[in-house]
């Protein structure tokens, strides 16, 4: 820096040629911006949002804790950090070398951004926040965030990465609330979200009903048995010390009798469930998206998505590549990245081997209920064949 600075000045001494010290000079500045950009990214990446909290959901990284993000604190802590740093820019003897720095700080650092919980940036001005027109309301495990993450690749719909919990568990942070969680879009542009557990919270229907009878809902829904068993393996991946499957399965094993008042038993029963959406929305409302397809072929499953929602069939097969690796279809470029996107390690997980006779036990029960789910959408999932 004493180097630089008497360089700038004027007094350069002798016999060191000026060319050389003005290369000097120019390596230098380079080599401490370099360090800087650096640094600001460095920082840029602690700001983003973190995992969610008391979420149903595992999230990848870059999604956001809900619970706090719209606290104060969190607000006034952006403040700060927004406020060092343009302290530390002006203060640095290179700052006029890059005002701009200042300016794209600004601009990125906004809270309202990281309340998107969207890790992509868009122009602080465009468009408005809106109260979702779709919404995907379930079923946990059954492929949600697959389905989500790919329609994000259409310029019609954005969506909000964390799960809002709006109308289960945060409705009496009202409206307002919910709408402050989505991100900007433009006129024509669909807001989405998803939360799984709203399909088996007997409230959401007549919550979004009252928001807008308009809603489009669609209910990813998979094989009830492989499920359980997902559901299961979700659990005792955070809590390895939990009962067995099998003895969470059964109420008696000797009888055989199911314990139907295991949550992740219920969340299966699909028939009992869409009733209850039924006495709120016409089933013209409601898309079931097959979570078996949703992997063989996500493409085909995309485009009656896009049909439903009324949007020109961009998401084709052109999109997806097989990952052999993670033994499921990946996005080439996910949304606002040029680069391949598979889901995270959440996502796809072994699941333990489980007796047979437990799991046949199982698919009789699920087998009436699933007649019955099967006659009311018109449509056989193929669980039972
Ligand atoms: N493309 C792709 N990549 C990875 N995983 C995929 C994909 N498509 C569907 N799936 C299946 O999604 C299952 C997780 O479902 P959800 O995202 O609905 O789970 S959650 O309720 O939000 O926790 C997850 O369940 P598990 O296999 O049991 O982990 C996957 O089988």
């Amino acid at each position: 820096m004493l180097w630089a600075s008497m360089a700038l000045s004027g007094s350069l001494p002798e016999p060191l040629s000026r060319s050389i010290f003005r290369k000097f000079v120019v390596m230098l500045c380079s080599l401490l911006m370099s360090l800087y950009v650096f640094y600001c990214l460095a920082e840029r990446s602690q700001s983003l949002p973190g995992p969610i909290i008391g979420g149903s959901e595992e999230e990848e990284p870059g999604f956001l804790d809900l619970a706090s993000m719209q606290s104060g604190k969190r607000k006034r802590l952006l403040q700060r950090m927004k406020e060092q740093r343009v302290r530390l820019i002006q203060r640095s003897p290179l700052s006029h070398l890059f005002p701009r720095i200042e300016v794209a700080y600004s601009l990125q650092e906004e809270p309202h951004e990281l309340a998107e919980g969207d890790s992509t940036l868009t122009p602080l001005e465009d468009g408005s926040k809106k109260l979702p027109q779709a919404i995907i309301i379930g079923v946990k495990k059954g492929g949600t965030r697959a389905l989500l993450e790919f329609l994000r690749v259409h310029p019609d719909i954005r969506a909000v990465g964390a799960e809002p919990h709006f109308f289960d568990r945060n409705y009496d942070k009202g409206l307002d609330w919910y709408r402050e969680l989505m991100p900007r879009t433009l006129d024509g542009q669909i807001t989405m979200e998803k939360t799984p557990s709203y399909f088996v919270t007997k409230e959401a229907p007549a919550r979004i009903s009252a928001m807008s009878k308009d809603a489009k809902l669609i209910v990813v829904v998979r094989d009830p048995v492989t499920r359980v068993i997902s559901d299961y393996t979700q659990t005792l991946s955070k809590r390895p010390d939990i009962p067995s499957f099998e003895s969470l399965t059964f109420k008696n094993r000797t009888t055989g009798l199911i314990d139907t008042s295991w949550s992740a038993i219920q969340i299966g029963i699909y028939a009992k469930h869409l009733e209850n959406w039924l006495l709120d929305f016409p089933m013209g409302q409601i898309l079931f998206v097959s979570g078996e397809r949703l992997i063989t072929d996500p493409a085909g499953e995309l485009g009656r998505v896009q049909d439903f929602l009324g949007l020109k069939r961009i998401i084709t097969d052109k999109h997806f590549y097989f990952n052999k690796t993670k033994g499921f279809p990946c996005l080439k470029k996910a949304e606002g990245s040029s680069k391949p996107h598979c889901l995270g390690k959440t996502k796809g997980r072994t699941h333990p081997t489980i007796n047979p006779e437990v799991v046949q036990r199982l698919r009789e029960f699920y087998r009436p209920f699933n007649m019955k789910f099967y006659q009311m959408t018109g449509h056989d999932f193929g669980w039972d064949s």
